[in-house]
């Protein structure tokens, strides 16, 4: 998907949510595990209910690789799902990858070729020939994480080299890098405050923002100094959201939940 399709979904649909698929068979509904693939079922379910509401649905490779075989099959059957039947989302493998240049290329044909995600989340830390490999793929997205939403992102993130701070340093180094417009980046809503110095570096950039609801980030904030001419943000909850309720009615409760993000997005959209 190209950028331009990502922003006129944005504005067609009043929305930049993006829904988390982090799914634990502990907290599913109990009925579901009668099913043969439980994950898929409740993915679908939640998938058919909300899909209106967002523009983007993230499944954490973790919550799927968790199970083995079966959890990448479940990943495998729910990205084909949504690919076959809402070709319009914008699909995000948090994955995290990143690693010398072909094993990088081998990750990058993973999510983009065999699983056709139109996104991957790839860690920096091995620098520019571990992160070029997945921008040399035409309408695909690498979402490097820059700030991330967690209280250890100030062991080294905010950490000082030449007198700025790290993430810095990979948001400026990053754009130097071939194919760069290809790029997105991970800041946490829980870091709100460090937006407008943010987007001073990439004005334009998608962000993926997760931190929203389970881990207490807020939505006005980030908006208030993350929005770009282009909206320029993907908003994740997952929890927040997939976890509504555990009863017969968790798609219904999970739409409710969208619904009501998506009410508060629509007048940040103009
Ligand atoms: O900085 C980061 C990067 C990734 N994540 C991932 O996003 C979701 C958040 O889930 P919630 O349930 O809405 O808290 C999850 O998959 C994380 O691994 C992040 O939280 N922060």
């Amino acid at each position: 998907m190209t950028t331009k399709e990502l922003v006129a979904q944005i504005q067609k649909k009043k929305s930049f949510l993006c829904i988390g698929l982090d799914v634990d068979l502990d907290k599913i509904p109990s009925h579901l595990l009668k099913e043969e693939d439980p994950i898929f079922a409740f993915n679908k379910a939640i998938i058919d209910a909300t899909h209106h509401l967002c523009v983007s649905y993230k499944p954490n490779t973790a919550f799927y690789e968790a199970y083995g075989l079966k959890g990448w099959k479940s990943l495998e059957k729910t990205i084909h799902y949504l690919n076959e039947n809402y070709p319009e989302i914008f699909t995000i493998a948090d994955a995290k990858r990143g690693d010398i240049g072909n094993t990088s290329t081998m990750y990058a044909k993973a999510f983009f070729e065999d699983l056709a995600f139109d996104s991957v989340t790839v860690a920096p830390y091995m620098g520019k020939d571990s992160v070029e490999p997945f921008l040399t793929f035409k309408d695909k997205h690498t979402i490097m994480l820059a700030l991330t939403s967690n209280e250890g992102a100030f062991d080294f993130q905010t950490k000082k080299i030449d007198d700025n701070e790290l993430y810095k340093h990979v948001l400026e180094t990053s754009k130097s890098w071939k194919n760069s417009e290809n790029l997105m980046y991970v800041v946490g809503a829980t870091k709100a405050e460090y937006f407008t110095e943010i987007r001073k570096i990439v004005p334009n950039s998608f962000l993926l923002v997760p931190g929203v609801g389970a881990q207490g980030g807020n939505l006005q904030d980030v908006c208030k100094y993350g929005l770009s001419e282009n909206v320029g943000l993907l908003i994740n909850s997952s929890r927040g959201i997939i976890y509504a309720s555990n009863g017969n009615d968790f798609a219904e409760k999970a739409a409710k939940k969208a619904l009501k993000i998506q009410q508060q997005m629509k007048n940040y959209i103009k």
